[in-house]
């Protein structure tokens, strides 16, 4: 496709200069191709809630927990608390979170087209072994290596878009990975929505479905190039000035290659100086690794994740019948994808932090909203009245919106754009590895969490929304258009508060351009 050229840069002296880029098809294959991985990941999010409510499911693995849900109404927002049941859902979070250390020395070495195949063969184990479950211990393992994909997936896939997007597209480009995360979820929740009627098999379809977007990954990854950047920092050089000129439309790539050569001559030498994970404790790495932790920590504090992976509980826990949960779990993950779209469209137009601040504000009023509801409704021992119970609904609903064009895209997007070469993909697999461990902190806690706090939690999340308000104020730098391998001198060196990080010398050579 010919899109018009468009223009980012710098000259080798520091200042800036113009790289031509068209916006070409083959760009938008690679970018749908390797957004997969959320299709596979966002999956497995959706996929989990709705199981863990079919009553099949849990007769078979998780019979205390069927006994408990068919007693009397006292327990109402304890039925579902059991250790062993969340284990199911968090074993998924856990096996990624140590994966992802791996999955970056992967992603270095074997470049990123590879970890992204490497994912998808984990995953089609892994659907292989939940659907087939016998018992408990294979449907864990099922979801351990299921892990392992998520892993693989989600360090290579946001470092691949962010890698091949021409600056003035990135931001859009790299959301479709959170597009595909949401579509991912809202797919299981019809899936779940149609296989709850199966029995006593449906469970089996709904966590073997896990196997189709592994094998379009897996053959997707057959004709998808791989970045220039990952080719020549692996000593491909004419493969990746090849590949540039593929992937930007146009034989004048020299500005930009020459940049990416220099990118990786730099990485190449501090790397022989010192390997990257290691150079991560110095005190220049420190803002970008502190933005990519902070980014994850903070989108899975807005309670995302209790939503996601228990909305058909909680509606359940409201009163709705187990068909018209899955439904509403299918409305709020409708708002999700469409709002993310929203965000495809805004992020490279108005920016990252105006997105991030709108959302705190929509995402704290309607958190605040529903903790009232309950609150009024715990007090007077009822589950929430149908009215009432489909107010939540639409408030969840605006909730999710704005999570969907903000923290949830963006917390991939930033921590994949801010580092250097040289620490990019030790440094992003923090970002993979805290959005695991605090999604498994919020998938292993949120049950008994609901069960102690009841409608406090949302209280609680409003809180966090707050602070995380403060934070992008306050430190979080602006990177919308920014070339993806000047982002030290570009935003970090300029921001008033992260520049201390970086000697004086390199500043003087800024305010000479
Ligand atoms: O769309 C919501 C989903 O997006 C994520 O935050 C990943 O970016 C998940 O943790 C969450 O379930």
């Amino acid at each position: 496709m010919a899109g018009g050229f468009a223009v980012d840069g710098k000259t080798s002296a520091g200042c800036h200069r113009e790289f031509k880029a068209k916006i070409t098809w083959y760009v938008w294959i690679c970018g749908i191709i390797a957004a997969t991985c959320g299709l596979m990941f966002g999956y497995d999010i959706g996929i989990s809630g709705g199981v863990t409510a079919m009553d099949d499911f849990l007769v078979r693995f998780f019979p205390a927990v069927y006994a408990r849900k068919h007693r009397a109404k006292e327990d109402n927002y304890c039925k579902f608390d059991d250790q062993r049941l969340q284990l199911f859902t968090s074993s998924l979070y856990l096996a990624a979170l140590v994966t992802s250390f791996g999955a970056s020395l992967v992603c270095t070495r074997f470049g990123r087209k590879r970890t992204m195949q490497a994912a998808s063969i984990f995953f089609l184990i892994g659907a292989g072994l939940c659907a087939g479950a016998i018992n408990i211990v294979m449907l864990i393992i099922g979801r351990i290596s299921l892990g392992i994909g998520v892993g693989f997936g989600n360090q290579a896939a946001p470092l691949f878009l962010s890698e091949i997007a021409p600056a003035h597209i990135r931001g859009a480009l790299n959301i479709l990975f959170q597009l595909n995360v949401t579509i991912g979820i809202l797919v299981a929740n019809v899936v779940n929505y149609y296989t709850s009627n199966i029995h006593p098999a449906g469970w089996r379809y709904s966590l073997g479905g896990a196997g189709v977007p592994a094998a379009v990954l897996f053959l997707g990854s057959l004709i998808i190039t791989e970045t220039p950047t990952s080719l020549v920092e692996r000593g491909h050089r004419e493969a990746g000035r090849t590949m540039l000129e593929r992937i930007r439309g146009t034989k004048e790539v020299d500005d930009e290659f020459d940049e990416i050569k220099s990118a990786c001559e730099t990485a190449a030498a501090l790397c022989a100086e010192e390997k990257p994970f290691r150079r991560l404790r110095r005190r220049e790495s420190r803002p970008p690794l502190v933005i990519a932790i902070v980014m994850q920590i903070f989108q899975q504090f807005t309670g995302i994740n209790a939503i996601m992976f228990y909305a058909p509980v909680l509606f359940q826990t409201m009163g709705f019948e187990s068909n018209a949960s899955l439904l509403s779990a299918v409305v709020t993950g409708g708002v999700n994808v469409i709002s993310t779209l929203v965000s495809i469209i805004l992020v490279d137009k108005i920016g990252r932090r105006k997105l991030l601040l709108e959302a705190c504000v929509q995402m704290l009023i309607a958190q605040v909203t529903v903790g009232g509801i309950m609150w009024v409704q715990v007090k007077a021992n009822n589950s929430p009245s149908h009215p009432w119970a489909l107010a939540i609904v639409v408030l969840i609903c605006v909730y999710v919106s704005s999570f969907a064009w903000s923290w949830g895209p963006l917390g991939w997007l930033i921590p994949s754009e801010t580092f250097p070469l040289a620490i990019r993909t030790a440094g992003f697999s923090f970002a993979v590895s805290s959005n695991m461990f605090f999604t498994f902190v919020i998938a292993q806690a949120f049950l008994s969490m609901m069960c102690t706090m009841k409608a406090f939690i949302f209280f609680f999340f409003a809180i966090c929304i707050v602070i995380m308000g403060v934070f992008v104020l306050t430190l979080l730098p602006e990177t919308k258009g920014v070339p993806i391998d000047e982002m030290v001198d570009r935003v970090w060196r300029r921001h008033w508060f992260w520049k201390r990080y970086f000697s004086d010398a390199d500043d003087a050579k800024i305010s000479n351009c």
